[in-house]
């Protein structure tokens, strides 16, 4: 039984605060229009990076040299799309930027709420994803972010460490924000085979993406190498320069490691990381909490990480000095082959 204080919203659900009930309308919407019924497709895994390269458009340097550093996550990158995704580091963004306006016109809401709601929404639709905070209110008001503040594939992880501490980041945040790439293929580093994934279960937000970019690469998936593509290990993967260097750096290698094996600790880390990152720019306490209205994700429990058929640990490069890598169980079956993200 809700609190009597509580507001009832449409279908009979109730929120703490009234101004969240809209919040309900949107979701079911999206779910439906948007998420293709509540998939972890596509739409989905663009989203989640949207809530990325919209937020990230802030810098603490440039604030305290009196420059403008960027809004953060204040939907500028929808605002001024014809200016943001010209950005090289946006390629590609301008599709799920156009996907999503018209629902966020639709139901009058900020651009800013809506980037940040719809990434909520669909990474919960990711076997074993996280629910992730969602507190409402930025304004619509907004400025161009500055150009070169969204890292590159192939800039070295101390430039992309360097201009993540820029807005706040650590290191280890920004391993924890990689669990993105759980989820995630690429179209545009290598333009010849777009949706390809950064691990073999691009539809489940597990802890095999950190385990795959330990295996030694052996091969390009499509015509690479593309700049910011190193060698990856399985036919249909595509492994991101970054994340192979991130993955091996002293700063983070044993950060990396450790969620290979702790599904749960990096759901935590990632959702506090997301929590930071959807709120650059804003004061928290001065948004209003509708995170009851981001749906519980499917079954948490996913499948311990595993080693795709054909591997063993013999071909994990191990990068953690302290802690030698995890024995992990090999897939049966022929030499793993990734199938790609189809396009919606
Ligand atoms: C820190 C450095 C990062 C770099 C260099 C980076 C780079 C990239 C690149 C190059 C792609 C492929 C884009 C394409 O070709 O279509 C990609 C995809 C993606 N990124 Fe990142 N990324 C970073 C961090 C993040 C963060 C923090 C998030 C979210 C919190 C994120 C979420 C995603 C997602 C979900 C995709 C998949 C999009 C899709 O499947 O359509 N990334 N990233
Ligand atoms: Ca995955
Ligand atoms: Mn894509």
């Amino acid at each position: 039984v809700p609190a009597t204080t509580d507001a009832t919203c449409s279908k009979g659900r109730t929120a703490k605060n009234a101004a969240c009930c809209k919040w309900f309308d949107v979701l079911d919407d999206i779910q439906v229009n948007l998420f293709d019924g509540g998939e972890c497709g596509e739409e989905t895994h663009e989203s989640l990076r949207l809530t990325f390269h919209d937020a990230i458009g802030f810098s603490l340097s440039a604030l305290v040299e009196g420059k403008f550093g960027g809004g953060g996550a204040d939907g500028s990158i929808m605002a001024f799309s014809e200016i943001e995704t010209n950005f090289h580091a946006n390629n590609g963004v301008d599709e799920i930027v156009e996907a999503q306006r018209p629902f966020a016109i639709k139901h009058g809401v900020s651009f800013g709420d809506f980037i940040q709601f719809a990434g909520a929404v669909g990474v919960s639709n990711c076997v074993g994803g996280p629910r992730l905070q969602f507190l409402a209110g930025r304004s619509n008001n907004s400025q161009v972010a500055p150009d070169l503040t969204v890292p590159e594939p192939s800039d070295s992880p101390n430039k992309i460490f360097l201009r993540m501490l820029d807005a706040g980041f650590t290191p280890n945040e920004v391993v924890a924000l990689l669990a993105s790439h759980s989820v995630a293929a690429q179209d545009h580093v290598d333009e010849s085979i777009p949706g390809t994934p950064f691990d073999s279960t691009p539809g489940t937000f597990d802890t095999q993406f950190f385990a795959e970019t330990m295996l030694k690469g052996t091969l390009f998936p499509g015509d690479g190498p593309n700049d910011g593509e190193v060698l990856s290990p399985l036919h249909g993967e595509f492994r991101l320069q970054s994340d192979a260097a991130i993955a091996r750096h002293p700063l983070t290698s044993c950060e990396w490691q450790s969620f290979v094996t702790d599904h749960d600790t990096m759901i935590k880390k990632f959702t506090a990381a997301m929590a930071k990152l959807s709120t650059l720019g804003h004061i928290p306490a001065l948004l209003t909490d509708c995170s009851e209205v981001i749906p519980t994700p499917k079954p948490p429990k996913v499948k311990k990480a595993t080693l795709p058929a054909g591997k063993t640990n013999k071909d994990i490069e191990g990068a953690c000095g302290a802690t030698p890598f995890p024995t992990l169980a090999t897939d049966p079956g022929p030499a793993t082959s990734v199938a790609p993200v189809p396009p919606s």
